[in-house]
């Protein structure tokens, strides 16, 4: 397909998106419904469009096409046949260092602002630098492993064996260009020696330290992530995982299954309600409450979310989070650690919530972090370890 036709299918698909679904399926639906485009065509639309939304609300004024083209300057870093044939001064400065291509580019346009890249800057949590933070949006996040104990060797042989190349970030922790297909690997070995997590999620479990035939609460538990790190420091706890709706924890299962974890209890219950009828007088050793959030510190995957985001959100998602910790920290026995993680940069999500939880639900913050994924390609998150007084 010629170039230009490229870039007008590309303005043609972010004209028909609304927002109301993630671009992901948007551009699956897109693609089944197009059946004439093939696969080099998909490949050429979908990173055009992705790149166009990490710009943000960059040069609003500016029309759709001319956009693609900065998005492509700025989000490529090696040669592109598009830029060669349609702006080829920007091919020519393709290789610069991210922070010299925006300089260059405010000579171009005086109006562009790297603020604009992520708009909602005032509101991130303390310790994050600012100017970093932004330009993170504009690369696309690795895919990362967690390796089971003592199967790395494993795993690095059959990646080798397979060509695919990765990096070890530890001995348990591989990453991956971001379209690297991994699911046919070890398929069907029981446990599977590596789950698909990021690295700062796998991070958070240094947070929970289980101990011996203690009782847990996964509360919000959705595929698993987190309740399997758990159970894997300590397959001798009794574990509840629950969420909002039984079908949200469908691939819980399949994980679990997968991970060779079958004694587990497992109930839908909103926590925003009255939890007596589902909990009657249970107490719990350790809750992890991995909070509903804005999701912000992920929008390097789902960049159309920098768009569509409304920051009166913010506020919204932090009194849910408020609700629910007040809610679920009834059921944890005193002296015991409520790990509380978003997957938020916002602090209104992070440590206004945590200062809630210990100021006006009884707690004492042992530590708490904000895990800075924008430095490592991954996502940003933030976890903390509150204990009942
Ligand atoms: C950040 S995700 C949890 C991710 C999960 N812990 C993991 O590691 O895979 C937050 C979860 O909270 C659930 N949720 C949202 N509102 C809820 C509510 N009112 N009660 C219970 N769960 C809720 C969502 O369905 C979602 O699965």
């Amino acid at each position: 397909m010629r170039f230009d036709n490229q870039l007008r299918i590309a303005a043609s698909i972010i004209e028909e998106y609304t927002f109301e679904m993630p671009l992901s399926r948007f551009l699956a639906n897109y693609f089944r419904k197009n059946k004439q485009m093939g696969s080099k065509d998909r490949k050429t639309a979908a990173d055009l469009v992705y790149s166009f939304f990490r710009l943000g609300v960059s040069l609003p004024d500016r029309s759709v096409e001319e956009r693609l083209l900065i998005a492509q300057f700025l989000c490529r870093s090696s040669f592109s046949p598009l830029l060669d044939q349609l702006q080829p001064v920007f091919n020519q400065q393709i290789e610069l260092p991210l922070i010299e291509k925006v300089a260059y580019l405010k000579k171009l346009y005086a109006e562009f602002d790297i603020n604009a890249l992520f708009p909602f800057i005032d509101e991130v949590s303390e310790g994050i630098d600012s100017e970093l933070f932004r330009l993170s949006h504009l690369n696309q996040p690795k895919l990362f492993i967690r390796i089971r104990e003592g199967k790395t060797a494993i795993v690095r042989a059959k990646l080798r064996e397979l060509e695919i190349s990765f990096d070890e970030i530890s001995s348990t922790c591989f990453s991956f260009k971001n379209t690297t297909k991994l699911d046919h690997l070890f398929e069907g070995e029981i446990p599977r020696p590596f789950e698909i997590q990021d690295l700062s999620s796998q991070q958070t479990a240094t947070y929970f330290q289980p101990t011996k035939w203690e009782s847990w609460w996964d509360c919000c538990a959705a595929s698993g992530g987190k309740s399997l790190m758990l159970y894997e420091q300590e397959p001798s706890i009794k574990l509840l995982v629950s969420d909002i709706r039984e079908s949200i924890l469908n691939n819980l299962d399949e994980r679990f299954a997968a991970a060779g974890i079958t004694s587990y209890h497992k109930k839908e219950i909103d926590l925003t309600k009255a939890l007596e009828p589902f909990l009657v007088d249970r107490e719990f050793d350790g809750i992890i409450l991995d909070a509903p959030c804005s999701g912000s510190g992920t929008w390097g995957r789902t960049p159309e979310m920098i768009t569509a985001f409304e920051p009166q959100k913010i506020e919204w998602f932090s009194s849910l989070q408020k609700k629910i910790a007040a809610n679920v920290s009834k059921w944890l026995k005193p002296g015991k650690p409520l790990i509380y993680i978003t997957c938020s940069a916002f602090k209104q999500e992070n440590e206004v919530v945590m200062d809630f939880i210990c100021n006006e639900l009884g707690f004492e913050c042992e530590r708490f972090e904000l895990l800075k994924g924008y430095k490592n390609a991954a996502d940003t998150m933030f976890v903390a370890r509150l204990i009942k007084k």
